[in-house]
């Protein structure tokens, strides 16, 4: 479970993140969306833990990130947008050593699943710098998979991956959240991240002005027909009308 309250975020004189709150059960997955510079990656990163916030408070299963960073870092599972993989390593490499700082049962037989899955079995033993923009992405996914998280943070993971990717990550997705998992996904591809989500958090200028079950922003009797249309209902109005109660 993820509860995040009045975060906020400033770089130097930049206020990225502006007083935040969303909270997200097991098994539930929300899509991350709004426009450039919205505060998505921040927000996401603050999660994870890797930069402080500057006011708010942020809990995974009870546990304060700021308080807790090694407990909280041990449960999600965080893959930027740009994967920094290890250079001098391989792919079979990188699963090989989550497998190890995981202890992880089974490591060889659950990558090997992963890598299959996301067609990149071929690709065991190229070196990390060999792999195309996509490939880095998948196989980035597939260590966070491996690590077997509580929670998982994509931010913008559709990005670069062709269509059978796009559909074995969606699909990866779905079932992370029916096996318990809580999923937050930031993208730009609305119509391709609306099918797996139970929840969106639209945000702009640093602030959510949506947050709720997606039934409350698109579909029957709510206004909107799809994603999109909700995306730029939600983004062009003001921020106080759209918060869900
Ligand atoms: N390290 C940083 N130092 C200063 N400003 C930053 C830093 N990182 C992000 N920002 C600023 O904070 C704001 C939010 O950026 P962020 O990357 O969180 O947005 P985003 O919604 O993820 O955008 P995008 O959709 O383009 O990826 C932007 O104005 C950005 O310029």
């Amino acid at each position: 479970m993820i509860v995040v309250n009045e975060l906020s975020k400033v770089y130097d004189d930049h206020l990225a993140v502006a007083g935040v709150t969303f909270q997200l059960q097991q098994g539930q997955v929300c899509g991350l969306v709004g426009p450039n510079g919205a505060g998505k990656t921040s927000t996401l990163r603050c999660i994870a833990g890797l930069i402080g916030s500057s006011d708010g408070e942020i809990r995974v299963n009870d546990l304060s990130v700021t308080l807790n960073s090694a407990a909280v870092k041990r449960q999600i599972a965080y893959v930027p947008d740009d994967p920094p993989l290890f250079d001098d390593l391989t792919v079979g490499d990188h699963l090989e050593f989550i497998g190890q700082i995981y202890d992880i049962p089974d490591a060889r037989t659950k990558a090997s699943y992963w890598l299959n899955r996301f067609d990149l079995a071929g690709k065991y033993d190229a070196g990390a710098t060999t792999l195309s923009r996509g490939m880095r992405q998948k196989l980035a996914v597939c260590c966070a998979y491996l690590a077997d998280p509580k929670i998982l943070l994509l931010d913008e993971p559709l990005t670069g991956l062709d269509p059978p990717a796009i559909r074995t990550l969606l699909d990866s997705v779905h079932e992370m959240a029916e096996n318990g998992k809580t999923v937050i996904l930031s993208s730009h591809l609305l119509a391709m991240i609306s099918e797996v989500c139970t929840h969106l958090l639209v945000m702009k200028s640093g602030q959510a002005v949506y947050f709720g079950p997606k039934s409350g922003l698109v579909g029957d009797g709510v206004g909107a027909e799809s994603l999109e249309a909700a995306f730029f209902a939600a983004t062009e109005s003001s921020p106080l009308e759209m918060v869900a109660t």
